[in-house]
């Protein structure tokens, strides 16, 4: 429910109001039963959340991980150890003050302080250096993991906003929890044993004492415990505002928005709602820091206040001879060292709390599993695969859309031909080609590959049988060898067939005139990168696709960043370049669709006309107009 309401502030950001609502919390507990229900529940939340911590350590270190444990146990015993060693050094010094002893024991005594303050220091240092290299190895290993996973989830989950949340919060935000979770959770152990070593001291000094030592510190946790989960709350609440402040910023700092913010004069108005944003989220901060430090102040004064009484009283019971100096210095040390350690509870549960809802988030994400997934018994598919495809009534909705992007869709592409795939903005010539690729599902009908269902076979199996060049190419900051490489990684090396595919993509020429020719770095996250421009960039993805020898080829949009010529090139290569495989292309510009061997015209997901351009042109339906409109327009401007 939290979750949903930080997400909850709805507009883009760019406009509207800057204020950040209240915390709405209709859901708090006013009277005390259910406040104690409630802190049951996340305790029971929060607790549950460690065993899974606790293996993630130990998958990453056992070793260091008991080490940790130990010395969590070790160094939880420390402060009561130094305060009793130093209660019977003052005991001992006031005997041989007074002749009762000899000077003897208070080296023995000295020695042991020494012994255990030399513990400490050498627990203390054991520990950092083991939680900062389990620090280090556990977030690798959830970065690794949480890398691992999103590379085998289907591409609705990167499409889908909500889980593309998941993932950046997963990515960004989680891989130092569980560390985070452990060091908490640690904390707490260790502050747990001084606590109950120190009431065990206490109260064999005087229990009444023990119990005043225990109850001063209560106003004082009330009010923190109180703050702290407001502070979460609002940390919670403002991370739209953050994410807000995080966009306004990278729209001006970023090189690719530069150019339009400065031709719509954007900068001042873009800097002054990152300013508002930031005033008011101050604001509040502001509110809550004094609010949390005057308030949480006042109550732990009341606490300090019933310590000093007590201080006075044991100091007075020495006087009089009814307790000894060592009593009255065990007890200060050992009052404040139950403050500390009741803040230290505190400190350690919420951060353990915290961290869990964060860890919830990481796990769910570990969770979801890709829905195109291999089948228990795939096909194999067919040696060679000849690229007879067929749609069979195939309809496709988006997920959390009701509008259908394709609807009964049928037709068929035998193997070896060139079609083309025409229609407005949105008739669902992408999807046509993501379902082919299968990065989605029909949510009707079925594709079949050589007669065989797509969804028989194992998907990764049957991708590395086509070939594909998506409208929003990739453009990798790498070489311009590893940039067409990348196509088929088992030839990344193979530079003949790199410079083969480079020269049926018409961009062979010009990445030889590069400074170093086919090691040039390209994109400006090299020193030295060669920037180039959007036609070459899309002249080297289109590379890409043809490193692959592979019986299918699927190209969205090709040409629409190419010049006249270096169209007009392509296609007059491209029964050639396509010779043998299934050819499978999306494009607006009718004077190179009307070479294909068939064409698909597809209106607001629906198959509207088929057939070549002479058929098509002949029957006088949409193909024709849009034909002649673009046609016209040429000559038009010929005229
Ligand atoms: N990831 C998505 N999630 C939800 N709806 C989508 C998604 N991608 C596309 N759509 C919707 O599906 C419909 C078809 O989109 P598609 O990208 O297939 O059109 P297109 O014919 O390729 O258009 P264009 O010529 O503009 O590239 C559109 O109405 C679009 O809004």
């Amino acid at each position: 429910m939290l979750r949903k309401a930080s997400s909850s502030v709805a507009q883009s950001g760019l406009t509207g109001p800057v204020d950040i609502p209240d915390p709405v919390r209709e859901d708090e507990p006013k009277d005390l039963r259910s406040r104690w229900q409630r802190f049951r529940r996340s305790a029971g939340g929060t607790v549950r959340g460690l065993p899974r911590v606790i293996k993630l350590a130990w998958e990453a270190g056992p070793v260091m991980t008991v080490l940790i444990a130990l010395s969590a146990l070790v160094s939880g015993l420390m402060p009561t150890g130094t305060a009793y060693v130093a209660k019977l050094l003052l005991d001992a010094v006031v005997a041989a003050v007074q002749g009762r002893s000899g000077t003897g024991r208070i080296v023995e005594l000295a020695a042991l302080e020494f012994g255990v303050f030399t513990a400490t220091a050498i627990s203390t240092a054991l520990t950092n250096a083991a939680q900062q290299l389990l620090q280090e190895r556990m977030t690798l290993s959830i970065r690794h993991r949480v890398m691992a996973h999103a590379s085998r989830l289907d591409l609705q989950f990167f499409e889908d906003s909500e889980s593309y949340d998941q993932l950046r919060q997963a990515s960004q935000e989680a891989p130092q929890r569980p560390v985070s979770m452990l060091t908490s959770a640690l904390g707490l152990i260790r502050t747990s044993i001084t606590f109950a070593s120190m009431v065990a001291l206490l109260v064999s000094v005087s229990p009444l004492l023990a119990a005043v030592a225990l109850l001063a510190p209560v106003p004082a946790f009330i009010s923190q415990s109180k703050y702290g989960s407001r502070a979460f709350l609002l940390t919670l609440f403002m991370s739209p505002i953050r994410r807000r402040m995080d966009y306004l910023n990278s729209l001006v700092t970023t090189d690719t928005y530069a150019k339009e913010t400065k031709l719509y004069g954007l900068g001042p108005y873009l800097v002054d709602r990152f300013r508002r944003l930031g005033q008011n989220y101050y604001a509040r901060e502001r509110r809550l820091t004094m609010r949390r430090n005057f308030v949480g102040t006042a109550w732990s004064l009341l606490s300090t206040l019933a310590g000093s009484g007590i201080a006075l009283y044991i100091a007075l019971e020495a006087v009089a001879g009814r307790l000894t100096i060592g009593d009255l210095a065990l007890y200060t040390a050992a009052a404040a060292a139950v403050q500390t350690s009741v803040q230290g509870l505190f400190n350690g549960f919420s951060g353990m709390y915290e961290n869990n809802l964060y860890l919830d988030t990481l796990y769910q994400f570990l969770a979801t599993s890709p829905r195109i997934a291999p089948p228990p018994d795939p096909v194999p598919l067919p040696e060679p695969v000849r690229g007879h495809i067929e749609f069979q009534d195939v309809s496709f909705s988006y997920p959390g859309s009701d509008e259908r992007a394709l609807d009964g869709v049928s037709f068929e592409i035998r193997p070896g031909e060139t079609v083309a795939v025409v229609g407005r903005n949105g008739a669902g010539k992408s999807t046509l080609i993501k379902l082919l690729c299968r990065l989605y599902d029909p949510t009707a009908g079925r594709i079949l590959l050589d007669g065989v269902d797509l969804r028989a076979f194992d998907p990764d199996e049957l991708r590395t049988r086509m070939s594909a060049m998506f409208q929003d190419h990739v453009t990798y900051q790498g070489t311009a060898a590893e940039n067409i490489g990348l196509g088929q990684l088992s030839a990344l090396d193979d530079r003949a067939r790199i410079e083969d595919s480079a020269a049926r993509a018409g961009v062979g020429e010009r990445i030889s005139r590069l400074p170093r020719g086919f090691d040039s770095p390209l994109g400006r996250w090299f020193d030295q990168g060669v920037s180039l421009s959007g036609g070459e960039w899309q002249k080297i993805a289109l590379a890409r696709a043809f490193m692959r020898d592979a019986p299918i080829l699927v190209l969205d949009e090709p040409t629409s960043a190419l010049d006249a010529a270096a169209e007009h090139d392509l296609f007059a290569r491209l029964r050639t370049l396509s010779r043998g495989r299934t050819t499978l292309y999306i494009s607006h510009r009718f004077s190179t669709v009307r070479q294909a061997e068939k064409i698909l015209l597809f209106d607001r997901g629906k198959l509207a006309e088929e057939g070549t351009h002479e058929e098509l042109m002949s029957s006088g339906g949409e193909y024709a107009a849009l034909f002649t409109l673009q046609a016209a327009a040429y000559l038009e401007e010929a005229v």
